[in-house]
């Protein structure tokens, strides 16, 4: 019986653009990996009805919280399929190590590991594939953390195709602001067309993300946590920002680099999952 559900980050190993929909939503062709760092959620279920989040995040209110959306979302539907009743209720406890609006998909993996639990608790029986359509409602990344395998992600984040790149060890840094994907995605300079390629291609190519520019454009204090992490190791951004990571073959070298940041670096070294950590539990 899991006690403290694992909610990990994860890392955009590359992000290109590929287009964009009618609706503004841009097609993406993307890398996730999970990493081994991230939340912890409790749950004491019980049939007083409510959906109670005992340890909120400061300046989120809680009926916005995706932990307390992913429960209300769970609840309802089952409400409507007859799985379950009015009365059903949770208090939710949540330790928040992830840095918010760092790409580090917090948000969207605290409302993964909420649907996965529920399901559980509350005996409602879904499968991976119905829990994820109803966390793509919450944000484009659910679905990856409901699947919980390293996968390149296309159409606009939940078209999965799984893949297990090498695990390597990470030196993430956060730059102290937090970009809102939104930002990236209305500049109008984005690179918004690389063409589209084969999984074998992308897998055998060098990677990048098309929003570094911008971000680095924008973010001053982006551009100078990439700029040095480069001096020491091939270095990227995570999904639309604000972290940035720096890749090694082993966790020495990682550290060894970790030892020498400056102090207006907040950093900290993770190991690459192909299978996430919440996961992993799950099947122990
Ligand atoms: C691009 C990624 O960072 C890759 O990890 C994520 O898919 C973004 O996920 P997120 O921050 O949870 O974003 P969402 O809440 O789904 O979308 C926020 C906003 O970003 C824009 N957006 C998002 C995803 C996408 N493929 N195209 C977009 O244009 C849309 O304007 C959307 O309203
Ligand atoms: N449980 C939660 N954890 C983190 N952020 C949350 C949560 N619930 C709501 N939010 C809101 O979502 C915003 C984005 O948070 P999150 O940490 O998921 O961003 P991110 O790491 O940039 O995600 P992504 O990589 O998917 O773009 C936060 O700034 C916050 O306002």
């Amino acid at each position: 019986m899991i006690k403290r559900w694992p909610s990990p980050g994860k890392l955009n190993l590359f992000l290109y653009i590929t287009g964009q929909r009618e609706d503004g939503y841009h097609t993406l062709q993307t890398l996730f990996q999970f990493i081994d760092y991230g939340d912890a959620l409790t749950f004491n279920v019980d049939q007083k009805h409510r959906i109670t989040l005992i340890d909120n995040i400061d300046n989120v209110a809680c009926e916005e919280n995706l932990i307390y959306r992913a429960a209300q979302q769970l609840k309802a539907r089952a409400i409507d399929d007859h799985r379950g009743d009015e009365n059903i209720g949770v208090t939710i406890g949540l330790d928040k190590k992830l840095p918010m609006g760092g790409g580090l998909g917090g948000g969207s993996s605290n409302a993964a590991t909420t649907l996965i639990a529920l399901n559980q608790l509350w005996k409602l029986n879904y499968s991976r594939e119905q829990l994820a359509e109803i966390g793509l409602k919450l944000g484009a990344d659910v679905p990856i953390f409901i699947h919980g395998h390293a996968a390149l992600a296309e159409g606009i984040g939940e078209v999965l195709t799984p893949v297990t790149p090498a695990e390597k060890w990470y030196l993430i840094a956060h730059p102290g602001v937090s970009i809102p994907t939104p930002v990236i995605f209305q500049d109008p300079e984005l690179p918004r067309h690389t063409p589209r390629r084969s999984v074998a291609q992308l897998m055998h190519s060098s990677w990048s993300n098309d929003c570094e520019g911008i971000a680095r454009k924008r973010f001053r204090k982006v551009d100078e946590l990439l700029n040095w992490l480069l001096e020491y190791a091939p270095s990227r951004l995570t999904g639309t920002g604000a972290c940035v990571f720096a890749e090694f073959d082993s966790e020495a070298a990682a550290r060894q680099v970790l030892n020498l940041t400056p102090s207006w670096m907040t950093c900290f070294v993770a190991k690459g999952a192909n299978v996430s950590q919440l996961h992993r539990q799950l099947s122990e």
